[in-house]
């Protein structure tokens, strides 16, 4: 039985916009998901981020401004006590035709390798369908987090048949932990 937990990242960890992410500024944690992913990571569960990143294929940002934006992510989790244990992410845009954007499950398999784990019965927890499909690529079992796009996905009601739905991080993590908030 698999304890990895592979992330979505804009919409589950930070606050996300359809104008991209495209600064360390803008790159805020949404409420609650830094101590939760601490919790996790001192639980003994290995933590994974999965992230399409499309907007270094538009220009939006450069992979030295990306790497800055997960910099402040790992120092904000160690100063809780935790740690992010690999990042994935997909530099494409849609038209690449890579292996690695989400839906497909290409960065999921990058984890596997990097983490010589099994992400088979591994969670992942995303605000997109294109999160859940990847994890459901995998055999990974698949939650939906209603912050980010969470209820733009819960609204347009395909593909989340018996998908597990929690308000944020913190509340998938207190059912994870088997706790209450
Ligand atoms: O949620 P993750 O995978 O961590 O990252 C999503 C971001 O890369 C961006 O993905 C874009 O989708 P397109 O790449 O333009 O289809 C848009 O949805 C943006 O609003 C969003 O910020
Ligand atoms: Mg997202
Ligand atoms: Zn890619």
């Amino acid at each position: 039985m698999s304890k990895l937990i592979i992330l979505d990242r804009d919409g589950v960890i930070n606050e996300d916009s359809d104008n991209y992410i495209r600064t360390v500024d803008e790159w805020i944690p949404l409420p609650g998901s830094i101590k939760a992913i601490a919790r996790l990571s001192r639980a003994g569960y290995p933590i994974a981020i999965a992230t399409n990143q499309s907007g270094l294929a538009r220009g939006y940002f450069t992979e030295d401004t990306l790497r800055a934006m997960h910099q402040k992510m790992l120092d904000l989790i160690a100063a809780e006590g935790g740690k992010i244990d690999c990042i994935k992410f997909c530099p494409h845009g849609p038209d690449d035709q890579c292996r690695c954007r989400k839906p497909l499950p290409g960065m999921i398999e990058q984890i596997e390798e990097t983490l010589n784990l099994p992400a088979e019965s591994a969670w992942v927890v995303g605000d997109s369908l294109r999160d859940l499909q990847a994890g459901q690529a995998m055999g990974c079992k698949v939650a939906l987090v209603k912050t980010g796009k969470g209820i733009r996905t819960l609204n347009k009601g395909e593909g989340l048949d018996n998908v597990p739905v929690f308000e944020d991080l913190t509340a998938f993590t207190n059912f994870i932990l088997g706790e209450q908030s």
